[in-house]
């Protein structure tokens, strides 16, 4: 994408700015050049004088992949050199057809701290209605509201992309909606556990506005509205990897974040009594589960990914434009695989499948990175956006001291994997089956697989039946109703608009001349 304008460095004072035919209001020392892609609008605005005037808003970077929507404004004598500017910066915007023209927004009112709604309206709305963006806003009345309106009512067509206001709870909502409307219009059966996804057309944008929004933290690099909304306005497009899960062959949940059995799946089930408290049930619920410090036993099954996939533990983190998901396994390619795994289950009855058996204090499915503001580098650091896998974490049991030391280093830059009892596999598919405990004698309690601190899950006089001893599924945070889960990675069934984590800041300051053309005798200077 062509550089709009080149700049001089030189500050022009009041005398010489008759000089220049067309320039910037309060001309300091830093000049910049603004990529095409990253001007949001031009409006004709009124200066102090009353002199008609236009402004640029372009995106601007601050800190930790923040962008901010700033502005400059022309002033000429020559009002028809001015014009020609507008007119070909608006050309060059019409050409860019990702952008979103209209769109359907989702506001959950109770999710985080319950400012979703006031967040939209405050921060977002406005930059919408100054990139021209048509938005439909739907504020829901009940869980699931926009799931089911995604799914039989809202007009798709109409739209280019839905908007989730709230955390990863609301975010799977939307992705739910979408995804089983895109299906039932494709006439899929998505019960069928390798039945081929149709991707979904429309982009999703998030706003975060709840308690962890881990997807909007991995994939923009940061929990903040308006840079949010700036990818949405720009049009970015972010593919992702997408889990089915399913129980015995029927359908139970799609999955983006984590999928996490033991430590998170009691933490979440703890922390859904606590809702009132906002994000800090999460650390509420952490400690007791963290004193609680259970185990549960199960049989772990894995297919692993291809050598090209890399590996959780090869530090290759997944950036924007990250090569390793640019390779997206074609239907073809699906087809051969399916029939080479096949031709070696009939060898070995097991089709490259790995079995892991024993106690674990935590099972923890990453298909993303799970950066969130709580744990920067996330569960699995090296975890891809959309490259068809997804990062199985196998904490076995160990001491409370050892889980912590493990728990730390998801807060520093320390590999979290580098213990004894903790093994990581990258995986396309995997299934789980609890240990079925048989009813067990009060003997047995001493050797009961589920251990407490807090909540005994026996009192002295009872037996302890198989269903204490087992924990639950958290899926993007939404407690599971089964324990034997079959889960399937979906490569890149959905898309952002977000780009993923920029490598580095990009400079703003360029000193290099315009490469696109722009009208004779301007000179550019941008207002800081
Ligand atoms: C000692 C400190 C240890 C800190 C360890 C932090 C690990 C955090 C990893 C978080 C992964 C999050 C994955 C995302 C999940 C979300 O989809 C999902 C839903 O999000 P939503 O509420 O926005 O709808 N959120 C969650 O599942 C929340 C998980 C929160 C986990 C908090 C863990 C706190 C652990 C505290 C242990 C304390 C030990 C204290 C010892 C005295
Ligand atoms: N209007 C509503 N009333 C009650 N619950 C809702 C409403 N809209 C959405 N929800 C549900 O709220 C839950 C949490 O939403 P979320 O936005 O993820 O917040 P948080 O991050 O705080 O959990 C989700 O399960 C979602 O289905
Ligand atoms: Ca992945």
């Amino acid at each position: 994408m062509g550089r709009f304008f080149s700049s001089t460095k030189k500050s022009v004072s009041e005398e010489s700015r008759e000089d220049l035919p067309c320039m910037a209001e309060g001309l300091a020392s830093h000049s910049h050049a603004i990529q095409v892609c990253e001007i949001v609008a031009v409006h004709k605005t009124k200066d102090d004088d009353s002199k008609e005037t236009r402004k640029i808003f372009y995106i601007s970077r601050t800190r930790q992949h923040q962008w901010r929507c700033d502005d400059v404004t022309f002033h000429s004598a020559n009002q028809g050199l001015c014009e020609q500017w507008i007119q070909v910066i608006n050309e060059q915007l019409s050409l860019l057809t990702n952008r979103p023209k209209s769109l359907l927004v989702y506001i959950n009112p109770y999710g985080g701290k319950r400012r979703g709604r006031r967040i939209y309206e405050q921060k977002v709305a406005p930059l919408f209605r100054r990139a021209c963006i048509l938005a439909d806003v739907i504020v829901t009345e009940r869980a699931n509201h926009a799931r089911d309106h995604l799914k039989t009512e809202a007009n798709l067509d109409k739209y280019d992309g839905v908007v989730c206001v709230g955390g990863d709870g609301m975010f799977s909502e939307i992705l739910h909606g979408l995804i089983t409307r895109t299906q039932t219009d494709n006439k899929v059966d998505h019960n069928q556990p390798d039945a081929e996804l149709v991707p979904c057309s429309l982009h999703i944008g998030i706003i975060p506005a709840g308690s962890t929004d881990c997807i909007c933290f991995a994939t923009v690099g940061t929990n903040d509205p308006v840079t949010s909304a700036l990818h949405i306005i720009v049009g970015d497009s972010q593919p992702m990897d997408v889990c089915s899960v399913h129980h015995n062959d029927s359908f139970l949940r799609y999955s983006v974040s984590l999928l996490g059995y033991g430590f998170y799946g009691d933490i979440l089930t703890d922390s859904e009594k606590k809702r009132w408290l906002g994000p800090a049930r999460y650390d509420l619920s952490g400690v007791k589960t963290f004193l609680s410090h259970n185990y549960y036993e199960g049989r772990i099954s894995f297919l692993p990914a291809k050598n090209n996939n890399g590996d959780p533990r090869d530090k290759l983190q997944c950036l924007s434009g990250c090569r390793i998901c640019q390779h997206k396994p074609s239907s073809t390619d699906t087809q051969w695989e399916m029939s080479e795994e096949k031709e070696k289950s009939d060898k070995d009855g097991m089709g490259g499948w790995s079995v892991i058996t024993g106690k674990f204090i935590a099972i923890n499915a990453a298909s993303m990175s799970c950066a969130c503001p709580r744990s920067p580098q996330g569960l699995s650091p090296s975890a891809h956006l959309a490259d068809g896998t997804t990062d199985l974490i196998l904490v076995r049991k160990c001491s409370r001291l050892n889980f912590l030391r493990h728990l730390l280093r998801h807060t520093n830059k320390e590999d979290q994997f580098d213990h004894s009892f903790v093994e990581v596999h990258r995986v396309r598919k995997f299934r789980f089956q609890p240990r079925q405990h048989e009813l067990v004698s009060l003997e047995d309690l001493s050797q009961s697989p589920k251990k407490t601190g807090f909540s005994p899950i026996c009192s002295a006089q009872t037996t302890c039946n198989h269903s204490t001893s087992h924990s639950s599924w958290t899926c993007d945070g939404e407690i599971l109703p089964n324990v034997a889960i079959q889960v399937s990675v979906q490569c890149q069934l959905i898309r952002l608009f977000a780009r993923g984590i920029e490598e580095q800041q990009q400079k703003c300051v360029l000193e290099d001349p315009c490469t696109l053309s722009a009208p004779e005798q301007s000179t550019y200077q941008s207002v800081d």
